[in-house]
């Protein structure tokens, strides 16, 4: 009988934490991590290098199957770091260009099943923890524990602003909340894979949560899930 390995996945709209409860939760479980996400903006930036434009499919689904791209975990930085085509784009990527690029670029069904087995290679001994738009509703269906995380889209745009000021990025509160607004829709109503609760997910509103208490929240429904199994 094949060994079963255990799948956590987290999906949710920008900014709503879920990158950030992810990495912890699996650093706490010590398991796997999959940002999905980070594989959409890298492919958005390598098509923004080649100047490929988001109608052209064929060539953005050529440029998902053949994409060069590394994720090297740095442990003592506790970030992952990404190289695409032999460049570190670990901070590039983050941008509200390419967060935008990629939403539109994730709209298109054949892009989306391009980067399907890229992602599900993620899921290696002892588990994983994915976290996305679609990791509970398409890519691991068979997951053991599922959450949707939210939060308002002011309390979303007001995180990505503080990161953005963080890491030396330029940032305007408004243009971040009609952007955060923007990508909502785009995700939401796209016909392909759209953002949304899986029918079995916990679903978590952390407008008003800390970190702490999302992470604490998120390893209870866990724990009682995988027990069951
Ligand atoms: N519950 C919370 N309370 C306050 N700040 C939070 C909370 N959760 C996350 N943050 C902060 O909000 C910012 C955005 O979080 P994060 O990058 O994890 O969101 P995300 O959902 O992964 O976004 P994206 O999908 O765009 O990558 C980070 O700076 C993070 O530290
Ligand atoms: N599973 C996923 C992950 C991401 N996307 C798209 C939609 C997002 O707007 C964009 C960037 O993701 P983020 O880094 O902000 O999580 O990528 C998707 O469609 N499916």
């Amino acid at each position: 009988m094949a060994t079963q390995i255990p799948v956590i996945t987290i999906d949710g709209p920008s900014g709503s934490g879920k990158g950030t409860v992810s990495r912890l939760l699996a650093e706490k479980l010590d398991w796997h991590l999959l940002d999905s996400g980070a594989i959409y903006r890298v492919l958005a930036l390598a098509a923004l290098h080649h100047d490929f434009t988001v109608d052209d499919e064929q060539s953005l689904a050529a440029l998902a199957s053949d994409l060069d791209v590394k994720f090297e975990a740095d442990k003592e930085e506790a970030l992952t770091h990404i190289i695409l085509e032999g460049e570190d784009v670990t901070l590039t990527i983050r941008t509200e260009k390419v967060g935008n690029m990629a939403s539109k670029i994730a709209a298109l069904p054949r892009v989306r099943e391009a980067l399907l087995r890229r992602q599900r290679a993620f899921k290696e001994l002892p588990g994983l923890v994915a976290d996305g738009r679609d990791m509970g509703t398409v890519v691991f269906t068979d997951a053991d524990a599922k959450v949707f995380l939210t939060a308002s889209a002011e309390e979303r745009a007001e995180r990505r602003y503080k990161q953005l000021l963080e890491k030396g990025f330029d940032a305007n509160i408004d243009q971040l909340i009609t952007e955060i607004k923007e990508r909502d829709d785009r995700d939401t109503n796209r016909p392909v894979a759209p953002l949304k609760p899986a029918d079995d997910a916990l679903y978590l509103d952390s407008t008003e949560l800390s970190v702490e208490q999302v992470l604490e929240q998120i390893l209870t429904f866990a724990h009682s899930k995988l027990s069951q199994d």
